[in-house]
């Protein structure tokens, strides 16, 4: 089963998405969309810095669309890695297919032929202020950015593409939810799983 979690950044994607691997360890397969983000080592940091990488474009979804094919017909595939400090592609790893496999990122549910290969679609909702707020904090601890390059990125492109293309993929969704720590919805997504994984047995 395909479970496709999407939502604007700082949404709350990740920490659902964690949740649910908290649950089902070893059973459950996480594939971010992030490390699907187009190569660009050779350019300087500074041009880097200043690409849309909350564009479709950014994103290299035919390869991941094929690599979710693969995984579905139980074939292992080599999963490129995306270091954001760089903004550069840090290599690959093996990956092996499992019963549940778990596809998250801001544009997710924004390609048709992903979407079709996805059994429950879900997307993260959180206002735009406290999504802001969040992506501050962790991109300056966890992804080494500035206040100013943060802010500076959110008005140029995070915002705009957010209400271009991230944000229309809600309707895609079977299920909304509100924000990542959400008990009620990691409860249906695991009662969902659970149920799959019985079938198996
Ligand atoms: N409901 C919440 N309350 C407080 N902090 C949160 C909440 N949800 C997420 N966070 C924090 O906000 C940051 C962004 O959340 P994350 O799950 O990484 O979002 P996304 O993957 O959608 O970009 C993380 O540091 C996370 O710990
Ligand atoms: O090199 C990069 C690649 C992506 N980004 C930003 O990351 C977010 C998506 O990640 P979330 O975990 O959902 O926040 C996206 O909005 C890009 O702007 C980046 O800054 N640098």
């Amino acid at each position: 089963m395909i479970i496709g979690i999407a939502g604007g950044s700082g949404s709350g994607k990740t920490t659902f998405t964690n949740a649910i691997k908290e649950m089902f360890k070893e059973d459950v397969l996480i594939i971010r969309h992030d490390d699907y983000y187009k190569d660009h080592s050779n350019l300087s940091f500074e041009e880097k810095k200043h690409i849309n990488y909350d564009h479709p474009d950014a994103l290299e979804t035919n390869l991941l669309v094929e690599h979710v094919k693969q995984l579905k017909d139980g074939q292992p595939i080599e999963k490129p890695l995306y270091d954001f400090s760089t903004h550069d592609r840090k290599g690959s790893e093996m990956i092996f297919p499992k019963k549940i496999i778990i596809l998250e990122g801001i544009l997710i549910l924004e390609s048709k032929a992903l979407r079709n290969l996805i059994d429950i679609k879900v997307y993260v909702d959180a206002a735009s202020d406290e999504r802001i707020l969040r992506r501050i904090l962790r991109d300056t601890k966890k992804r080494g950015r500035t206040l100013e390059d943060i802010c500076d990125q959110y008005l140029k492109t995070v915002r705009p593409m957010h209400e271009k293309y991230v944000e229309p993929t809600r309707k895609y969704a079977d299920i909304i939810i509100n924000g990542g720590m959400n008990k009620m919805a990691l409860e249906l997504i695991r009662t969902k799983i659970e149920s799959v994984l019985q079938e198996e047995v």
